[in-house]
């Protein structure tokens, strides 16, 4: 098995403000391999985003109060990396598409000239012109007719071409690590499927690896090889995505699949997850999800439980999962 290219350990990020402490991210560790798809699956408020920008140092609101803990990327330590270190990684190293591709580009310059301006500060011409490099990329990410699409504003794409867009620029400076954060969630479902095939596609071309947001697991079954499902700012289980699939052992993952409309076979009806995610200013005691947990014992209330093996590479944090699994 290859060396990780990212490996997470024991981060936690705090925001603090208005008379209250939020610890976002509390403890999550995982790695992801060279051009691997890692999964960061959970429901809203989880702690999928921050921990992402946490990777980037590019933070939406304020930055946070406190960050501990280790994330190395190609031997470097980038929770204690100076802030002019950074330029070296972020954008060059490691690149990031969000979820609206509208915001993410700028309204007022062509898209040619955003897509050059990555390509000619990573140095990316390959004997080139800008312009002509800048097509190459718009014909990698399936931009039809990219020529005349370059002298184009933003607002004439539709939001699956915008993405597209998005990711040609990410790619510019090729990435060893692509993260993307729910680049899929604002599209109706059949450009979703096409950006989940480009990101597949691109992988196998690049062999960058990829670390996928989304609160939908249908989306990671398509597209990644290995997932987290992240509840209240922790990890409730880790596993290749077939064997979370095959033999999902944390009530809260069992909760998501139930709520996920089957796509072969018969299903009688679709069960929500009753309850709201705590207020991470005041998670409850023992394991977060108890409140909700339809197997919950007394000792849930009071004992937090650690992130064990239920097999080899598939990693469980319930105190019942050996029952459950
Ligand atoms: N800059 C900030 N200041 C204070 N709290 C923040 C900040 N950024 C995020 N949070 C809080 O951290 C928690 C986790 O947020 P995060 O955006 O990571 O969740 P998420 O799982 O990505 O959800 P979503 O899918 O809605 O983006 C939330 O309670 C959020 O309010």
């Amino acid at each position: 098995m290859s060396a990780p290219l990212l490996s997470v350990r024991d981060l936690k990020v705090t925001f603090a403000g208005r008379g209250r402490t939020v610890t976002a991210v509390d403890g999550v560790s995982f790695d992801i391999r060279p051009g691997e798809i890692f999964g960061l699956v959970g429901e809203s408020g989880c702690g999928k985003s921050v921990t992402c920008r946490s990777l980037i140092r590019l933070f939406g609101g304020a930055a946070p109060s406190r960050m501990e803990g280790s994330i190395t990327f190609e031997g470097r330590d980038l929770v204690t990396l100076r802030n002019s270190d950074f330029v070296d990684i972020r954008g060059s190293r490691i690149a990031m598409i969000f979820q609206d591709p509208m915001t993410a580009l700028n309204p007022t310059m062509r898209i040619g000239r955003q897509i050059q301006e990555g390509l000619i500060r990573h140095g990316r011409l390959a004997g080139r012109t800008p312009r002509q490099a800048a097509v190459d990329l718009l014909k990698s990410v399936g931009v039809t007719a990219p020529e005349r699409r370059l002298d184009a504003y933003p607002h004439a794409f539709s939001g699956g071409m915008r993405q597209r867009v998005l990711i040609a620029i990410a790619l510019a400076c090729r990435p060893k690590l692509l993260i993307a954060d729910e680049p899929t969630t604002a599209l109706d479902v059949t450009v979703q499927d096409q950006i989940l095939k480009l990101i597949l596609k691109l992988r196998a071309e690049t062999g960058m690896a990829v670390l996928f947001v989304t609160h939908d697991l249908g989306v990671v079954a398509q597209t990644c090889d290995r997932v987290a499902v992240m509840y209240a700012g922790r990890i409730a289980e880790t596993a290749d995505t077939a064997q979370l699939f095959a033999k999902p052992s944390h009530p809260y993952t069992r909760a998501l699949l139930g709520a996920l409309p089957a796509l072969h076979g018969k299903q009688d009806r679709l069960e929500p997850i009753g309850g709201a995610p705590p207020d991470l200013s005041a998670p409850p005691p023992g394991c977060r999800f108890h409140p909700r947990c339809r197997f919950a014992v007394g000792q849930c209330a009071r004992e937090e439980p650690p992130l064990l093996d239920v097999e080899p590479g598939h990693l469980s944090a319930c105190l019942r999962m050996k029952e459950i699994a």
